[in-house]
Parts: C-alpha cells; structure tokens; sequence
C-alpha cells in the first residue's frame, strides 16, 4: 500500500475548496453504494474550516451539493462535557455548521455523547454508550468486527495527537474496543471519548486539516523523522496508507520534505 497524500493550499479558502469537493465526493460514493453518508469529526479547529468548505455556494450541480439528510455524523472524540457547554465537540459544530445549514438542503443526524450521563458517568461508561451507539448504526444486521466509516476528519495537535489518542497512553494500543475512554488528557478538559486507532484506519476515506504556522514542527515530523510514524497522527499514516489526506496550507507545510500536492 502506498503512502498518504499531502496537500498544501496558498490559503484556507482555497484549502477549503477542496476540501468541499474532497468530502462530497466522499458523500456521493456513499450515497451511491448503502444510501447514506457516516461520518466522524474532531473538534479544534476543524469544525470552522469544514463549515468554511460547507456553508459556500457550489456550482449547482448535483455532484456539488452537499445532502445533509443523507448525512449520520459522529464524532471522532468528544469532550465529557454537557452537550451546550463551551467546551463540548458537539455544540461547536453545532454552532459552526449545523444552526447554518440553509433549511432546504436538510439536516444531517448527528450521534452525540449521551447527554443523560455525560454528568455522571465515568468515562468508560460515556464510551461504552457510545459504542452500543455506533454497534446499532454500523452493526444492525450483520455482526462486524470495525464499523466503516466512509469519512473521518480529523486534527493534528502539536504533540502529534489525533482524536483523543496521545503519544504514549495505553489507548493508543487499544485493538478490540471501538471507543474508549480517557481521563487525563493533557489538552483539556482531560475527561474524553474518543475512538480507537482500528476504527479510524478502517475508514473508507481519513483526511487531516492542519492549517497555519503552529502546525510546521509537527509536520515535518511526522511526514520527515522516523520518530513521526509512531505519533498517533503518524500511525494512521502508516496502518492507512493511501486512504489518508492532509489537507494543509502552505504555513503549515513550510519546511516539510515529503512531496506536496496543490490540487485534489
Ligand atoms: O477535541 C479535540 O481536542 C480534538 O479532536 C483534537 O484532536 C484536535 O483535533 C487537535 O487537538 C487539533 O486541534 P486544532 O485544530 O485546534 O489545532
């Protein structure tokens, strides 16, 4: 299998562009082969610049339009937070895309964190909910080993860290679970969910957004330093190849040896 693919825009708008284009025609694969689209996000910036992508006029076509009805969206790791809490991955895309999106282009299904326990429960409970979650969206009628998701975008932090999987926490190596819980994450808040390294390699398609000049030193080591493929951001790399994009702007990408692409 052959390596990810590294794409560097002059800018976030055009970063955005294409990253539009990138997920529908990851929406209207899925669409076309089971009828829906399911997919997972991150939090941090993310949220913003997908709502960037999302929000702006297309070409009219039907290859161009975003179906939100057909969308289910998950999250890629949450914070145990309540769900209107300024800290919660949920009400961030909330606020940044879902309250936006024009009424006549529908509304997407989205699988929050369970509100009722979110409280109260202890982070492998909040885990454990969400997993019976995505074993009824995923696993209805067969029994399946990884739910496949067609789309997972995530973040990068400064310690290589991707969803809620930091270098050297023992839920980096989780193999059987599909969420797990953590409880010292060292961005906080340090209560989370997140799901595991399988589930994120499994998907259809993964695409990273990494934009601006914080984002250089860990760039270049991830795609430049042996030490870099074994980072949480590294590892979904290496476990799914050629199915993995970084959508990153030339801040971002200054400096970074590995080859870059400027259009999809
Ligand atoms: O909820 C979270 O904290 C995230 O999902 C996390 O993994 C994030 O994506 C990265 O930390 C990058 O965040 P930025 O895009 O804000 O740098």
């Amino acid at each position: 299998m052959s390596g990810p693919s590294l794409y560097s825009f002059a800018d976030v708008d055009s970063l955005a562009q294409q990253l539009r284009q990138y997920v529908l025609n990851s929406q209207n694969a899925a669409v076309s082969r089971h009828g829906n689209f399911r997919m997972a996000v991150s939090g941090g910036s993310l949220p913003n610049t997908l709502a960037k992508a999302l929000l702006t006029k297309g070409d009219g076509s039907s290859e161009d339009t975003p179906l939100f009805s057909k969308w289910e969206i998950f999250f890629a790791d949450e914070r145990a937070v309540p769900l209107d809490h300024p800290d919660s991955n949920y009400r961030l895309i909330k606020d940044e895309l879902l309250d936006k999106i024009p009424s006549a282009l529908g509304s997407p299904t989205v699988h929050t964190i369970d509100a009722e326990r979110v409280k109260t429960g202890s982070a492998d409970e909040l885990a454990d909910l969400y997993q019976e979650d995505l074993k009824r969206s995923f696993a209805a009628k067969d029994s399946i080993k990884v739910p496949t998701f067609d789309l997972i975008l995530l973040g990068v932090g400064p310690d290589g860290h991707t969803c809620s999987l930091f270098p050297g926490h023992p839920q980096l190596r989780e193999k059987d679970a599909w969420v797990v819980g953590i409880t010292d994450s060292p961005k906080p808040p340090p209560k989370r969910i997140t799901l595991t390294l399988p589930v994120v390699a499994q998907a259809v398609n993964i695409a990273f957004v990494a934009t601006g000049g914080g984002k250089q030193d860990i760039l270049r080591k991830i795609f430049d330093t042996e030490e870099g493929s074994s980072l949480p951001s590294g590892l979904v790399n290496v476990e799914a190849g050629e199915k993995v994009s970084w959508f990153a702007d030339n801040a971002a990408t200054e400096g970074v040896s590995f080859p870059k692409r400027s259009s999809l």
